[in-house]
Formats: C-alpha cells, sequence, structure tokens
C-alpha cells in the first residue's frame, strides 16, 4: 500500500492525496502520496499559527528546550530511517542523507540550548533616574519556504530558531521531497508542541507560498530557493512590511594558485562541485586555476572524476547520486551546451548514464578552457556541472573570483599565507574556506552570503536571534 501523508493545521493532520513523491534513482519506485494544500488551508495554518503565538511567546525557557530536546534525540536515535527516506526521495547518497540527518539532530540540540542561553541588557540612562532594558521578543508568525536539496537540515535551520526564540510556524517545504519535511514536523508535533505553533502546509509554491507572501497575518519570512522566487518573496513583504531573509544561489569559486597542494585542490573541488551531485547552493561551479598548476590539476581531477561512482542514492557503493528530477536534469545539459557553444572544452562527463533502474543519471561533467564571461560561468546551474577558468597569478584569480553577481562562499587552495590571508579579506563572499571545499559548513556558526545571494540577518548558530526576534528598548523612570 502507498504510504500518504496529510498535512498538520492547528493541530490536526488534514488533506486528500495531491501529491505524488517520486525516487529520483528510480522513477517506478513511488516514495509516497501527500496532501497538497490549498489556499484555503494555509490560511487556516496562518490563523492558527497567530492564535497560538500568545501564548508560545509567553512559554518559559523549559517548555521550549523540552520540545526541541526530544525532537533532536529523535532525530538522532532513527538517522539511519530518516536518512535513506532523504536520499530516496532527493537522490543524494545514504552517506549524505544519514550526515544530514544528523546535522538536523545537532541544529535541534543546539537551539534547545539557545532557549536557556536568551539575555537582554540593563544599562543606564543618560537621564538621572531612568533605567534602560535592551530585550528580545518573538517577532510572530513565521513563514518558512524550503528548497528541495537539503530536505532535512534547512527546514531544521530556520524551523529550530524560530521554536526557540518563540515564533510560532508555518513551514511549506519543496514539493519534491516532502517525506523529510513531514517527518520532522510529526516528531515536533509528537515532542509536545501545542496546536497552532507549527503548522505543515504540503503543496505548490504558486499556491501555498504565494499565499503566505499575500497574508497580512505572516509577520516574518525565511526563504531558501531560487533567486526568482527569492525577489517575489521581496516584493511582497516590503508590501505587507514584514521581516524578511532570503538565501538564493551561488556561483562560488574555488581558486587553486601555483603553490597549492595538488592532491588537497583535486579533493577540496571534486567535493565541493559533484558532492551531493553539485545540487548546493555552496558548490564550487568556478575553478579558478593559475597558469603553472593548470594542467596537472586538470588531469588529475578528470582522472578523479573517472573514478566516481555515481548511481542509485541508496547503494552503498554511490558517491554521486541522480539529479533530482527532469527539469533540473535539461537544466544541467542546457548549460553544459551552453558553455560548449561559448567556447568551452567538455573535457569530462556531460552525458546522461544507464543504470539497472530508470533515474535521472548525469555523468558529472569538467568545461575547461571556460572564460568568466559566458553564461556557464556566471549563471547558478545547480548540478555536478563545474568550469575551469586559466588565470595567470593571484591577483587575476581574485578578480576574477570577485566578478560574479553572487557572494555566497568561496575557496583558496594554496600554502602560502599571505595569499590566504589577503583572500580571506578581500573576497567578497559571507563564508570563505581556506585548503576546504566551499560546500559543507559547520551548524554553529553563521551562514549567509553578499549580493545576489542573501539578503538580510545571517541563518544559523547564535546570529540566527537577529532574524527571529526584534529589539524593544523600554525606559523607566524610578524618580
Ligand atoms: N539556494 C539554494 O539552496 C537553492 C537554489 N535553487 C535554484 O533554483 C532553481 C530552481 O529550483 P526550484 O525548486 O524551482 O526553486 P524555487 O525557488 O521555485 O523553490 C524554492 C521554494 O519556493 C517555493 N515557491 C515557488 N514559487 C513560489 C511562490 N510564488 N511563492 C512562494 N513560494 C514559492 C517552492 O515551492 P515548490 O517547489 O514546492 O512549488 C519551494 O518550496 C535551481 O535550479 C537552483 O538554481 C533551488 C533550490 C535551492
Ligand atoms: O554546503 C552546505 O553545507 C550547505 C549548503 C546549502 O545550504 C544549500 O545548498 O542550500
Amino acid at each position: 500500500m502507498t504510504l500518504f501523508r496529510q498535512n498538520l493545521i492547528d493541530g490536526e493532520w488534514v488533506g486528500d492525496a495531491g501529491s505524488r513523491n517520486i525516487n529520483p534513482s528510480d522513477t517506478g519506485d513511488v516514495v509516497g502520496d501527500y496532501a497538497s494544500a490549498g489556499a484555503a488551508q494555509a490560511g487556516q495554518a496562518i490563523a492558527a499559527a497567530k492564535a497560538a503565538f500568545p501564548a508560545w511567546s509567553r512559554s518559559g525557557p523549559l517548555a521550549r528546550h523540552a520540545v526541541l530536546k526530544k525532537a533532536s534525540d529523535e532525530i538522532m536515535a532513527r538517522k539511519d530511517e530518516i536518512g535513506r527516506n532523504l536520499a530516496r526521495e532527493e537522490g543524494k547518497t545514504l552517506a549524505e542523507g544519514i550526515g544530514e540527518t544528523i546535522r538536523a539532530a545537532q541544529i535541534f540540540d543546539f537551539f534547545a540550548g539557545e532557549t536557556l542561553r536568551l539575555s537582554g541588557e540593563v544599562v543606564p540612562s543618560v537621564r538621572p533616574g531612568v533605567g534602560v532594558e535592551i530585550t528580545r521578543e518573538a517577532v510572530g508568525v513565521v513563514g518558512i519556504i524550503t528548497p528541495w536539496n537539503f530536505p532535512i537540515a534547512i527546514p531544521a535551520w530556520k524551523i529550530a530558531p524560530a521554536l526557540a526564540h518563540g515564533n510560532t510556524v508555518v513551514f511549506k517545504p519543496a514539493e519534491l521531497v516532502p517525506e523529510s519535511a513531514w517527518s520532522i514536523v510529526d516528531i515536533l508535533h509528537r515532542a509536545g508542541l501545542p496546536k497552532g505553533v507549527l503548522n505543515l502546509v504540503m503543496g505548490k509554491g504558486s499556491v501555498v507560498g504565494q499565499a503566505m507572501l499575500d497574508s497580512p497575518d505572516v509577520n516574518a519570512i525565511s526563504f531558501t530557493g531560487s533567486v526568482g522566487t527569492g525577489k517575489r518573496v521581496a516584493a511582497a513583504s516590503v508590501e505587507h512590511m514584514r521581516k524578511f531573509q532570503l538565501e538564493m544561489g551561488g556561483k562560488n569559486p574555488l581558486v587553486v594558485l601555483d603553490d597549492a597542494d595538488l592532491a588537497v585542490a583535486v579533493d577540496c573541488a571534486l567535493n565541493g562541485a559533484f558532492f551531493s551531485t553539485g545540487q548546493r547552493c555552496t558548490a564550487s561551479s568556478r575553478l579558478i586555476v593559475t597558469d603553472a598548476i593548470h594542467d596537472r590539476f586538470v588531469d588529475a581531477l578528470k582522472d578523479r572524476m573517472g573514478k566516481l561512482v555515481v548511481g542509485d542514492a541508496l547503494d552503498a557503493q554511490t558517491q554521486i547520486g541522480p539529479v533530482v528530477d527532469a527539469t533540473q536534469l535539461k537544466q544541467d545539459e542546457d548549460y553544459i551546451a551552453i558553455g560548449v557553444r561559448e567556447g568551452a572544452t567538455l573535457a569530462f562527463g556531460g552525458g546522461r548514464l544507464d543504470r539497472k533502474t530508470p533515474g535521472f543519471y548525469l555523468s558529472p561533467a569538467l568545461l575547461t578552457e571556460a572564460t568568466n564571461a559566458m553564461r556557464s560561468s556566471r549563471e547558478e546551474i545547480f548540478g555536478p556541472v563545474a568550469s575551469v577558468i586559466r588565470v595567470k597569478d593571484y591577483d587575476e584569480a581574485l578578480a576574477v573570483a570577485n566578478d560574479t553577481p553572487f557572494g555566497l562562499t568561496s575557496g583558496i587552495c594554496t600554502s602560502s599565507l599571505k595569499h590566504a590571508t589577503h583572500f580571506k579579506r578581500n573576497s567578497e563572499a559571507g563564508m570563505v574556506m581556506v585548503n576546504l571545499p566551499t560546500a559543507g559548513v559547520d551548524f554553529h556558526v553563521p551562514f549567509g552570503g553578499r549580493k545576489g545571494s542573501s539578503y538580510g540577518p545571517r541563518e544559523q548558530g547564535r546570529y540566527a536571534m537577529e532574524f527571529y526576534t526584534t529589539v524593544k528598548t523600554a525606559y523607566t523612570f524610578a524618580g
């Protein structure tokens, strides 16, 4: 019998089956059927969150700590099962799926701790006899809209701080990956959240997401996804004068200098560009390589790419799973063709692969002799495709790295302290890596970028409080 999952609205599981979840490694495998909310149900979820807000925002830290800690413990205890489901619905490998599930458990644990670390300030006024208190309050109803590429970690790093700081939530996950989203909502619900505090509205972005954008009762929206949808979130949020936070694309550079350790550089490129099938906003899609190491780097990278095992995400041997769906596969292929038309050389991969099961398998692709002006070097591809751009020296590498509309992550492989230090200071990115892949970040420190990649306060770690709280300054005349 096919699994069927419903939406959670005001503490009740509701809705008829409306959308089917398919395994991208085997399109004949149905993960389950899922409710698909309409605008009316989105409205009910928002109303429930609004009604639940006064009590939840006044609940003490211990009540919030208990729920978040319990959720963390259950996610960790069920990491293999939840991680396997994640790999089955999204297509990242079993190891990546389990790793991401562990990361979600760690995030809930971190924010359980945050509930006990909340603090304010008491400062003397410039006026005698007056005291000033600076406190943080919950924002209200937070709309959370998430993408398909990190089906459990991204919902976790938005939902956990929202709840920890006393907000109520309306959560709309990506339609492609509802099982992971459903699992964490089910776990949090059973962990003891009062009704209405967390509402799940699976459904189409153009319907459910849009209803959230259009509602005056949604006080803040945290969004991760494409630049196009991010701009819609921004425009609608300005209209309603609400807080909003956007995490969007990247065109992240990995600079490889002549003095780099070749093995480290190739590891960083392979991991950053192709792991998770390149479907990370932090992926290294531009490999900017100085002249003297260029040919050795390309040869060594091609050699390693040739050994990558591309296959069914649930097969323990697989290193690169399938692309998430047919639309994304076509986008990847289109960009490879665009790169070649613009003059790059397809030095490795780029073709569809046949495997035992029908799936969206693409051989990781390397474009060489690329320039930074090519569309394939400027626009986010979001697949296992990287371009190598040859430069003469560090100065040119830095200029090319910064010449992009995006600014999420950047990386440099070098043994020079001088260049590493200069790059950390001068890279126009929110996160900078030295001798590390551009993708794969810690869960307890700020995450976010500059320019077209991000808007609003940082996510994750203590810095998340900036978005999920609002500051109040209170003056008291005590005589
Ligand atoms: N920065 C990142 O981490 C990500 C970047 N991307 C980029 O975006 C491209 C397209 O991916 P895609 O999944 O279509 O990205 P979208 O921006 O369309 O999707 C992200 C989320 O927004 C929702 N959404 C869609 N339309 C609206 C709307 N009008 N109002 C409110 N919410 C809406 C989606 O719902 P639903 O999909 O369920 O309809 C999903 O939950 C990728 O190829 C990649 O380049 C994609 C994912 C993550
Ligand atoms: O690289 C990471 O660890 C996180 C990437 C991410 O958040 C994303 O691709 O949306």
